[in-house]
């Protein structure tokens, strides 16, 4: 069993109740679970998995909760080899810039070293009106890849 930091990027709420839904369901298949909806680098646990859940606001951009994190990424360079992560992503397909925020994400943390588990989830609000049916979907798969 692992554990797992769930990290969200939300203006709206919409990855939170995401982060809320796949957490619970982490839990009952027996995976330790915490979530940061105000996440700061120096006080996330590297021992765990991230799994960071986060939408796309502006045009491209991370939403503000989710700022001082990617910035402490960018200026402190991190090297993160021992970190294993996975990504879901929230947007809107009538924007250019869709899913522009977890794309850019994961190319961070991909850059910092460190190892992604299963392929990036990007959930389109626009043809998914709960976004918790798709990240349920795949999360049967992400358990394959945790259990693995
Ligand atoms: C002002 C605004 C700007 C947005 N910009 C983008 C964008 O650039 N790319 C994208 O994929 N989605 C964009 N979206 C869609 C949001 O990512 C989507 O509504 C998401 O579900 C919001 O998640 P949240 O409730 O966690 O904030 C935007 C939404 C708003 C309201």
């Amino acid at each position: 069993m692992s554990t797992i930091t769930l990290i969200t990027g939300s203006t709206l709420g919409g990855a939170e109740y995401v982060a809320d839904h796949v957490a619970d369901l982490l839990t009952a298949q027996g995976h330790q679970t915490d979530i940061t909806n105000q996440p700061q680098f120096d006080q996330l646990n590297q021992d765990t998995i991230w799994l960071i859940i986060c939408s796309t606001h502006g045009a491209g951009d991370y939403p503000d909760n989710f700022i001082a994190f990617a910035n402490a990424l960018a200026d402190q360079n991190p090297t993160l080899n021992q970190l294993k992560f996975a990504v879901i992503g929230l947007g809107d397909s009538n924007y250019d810039t869709f899913c522009a925020a977890g794309k850019n994400i994961q190319a961070r943390l991909l850059s910092l070293g460190a190892t992604q588990l299963g392929e990036r989830l990007d959930i389109d609000v626009s043809m998914t009106p709960v976004p918790e049916d798709a990240a349920e979907i795949w999360l049967e798969e992400w358990q394959n890849v945790l259990n693995d």
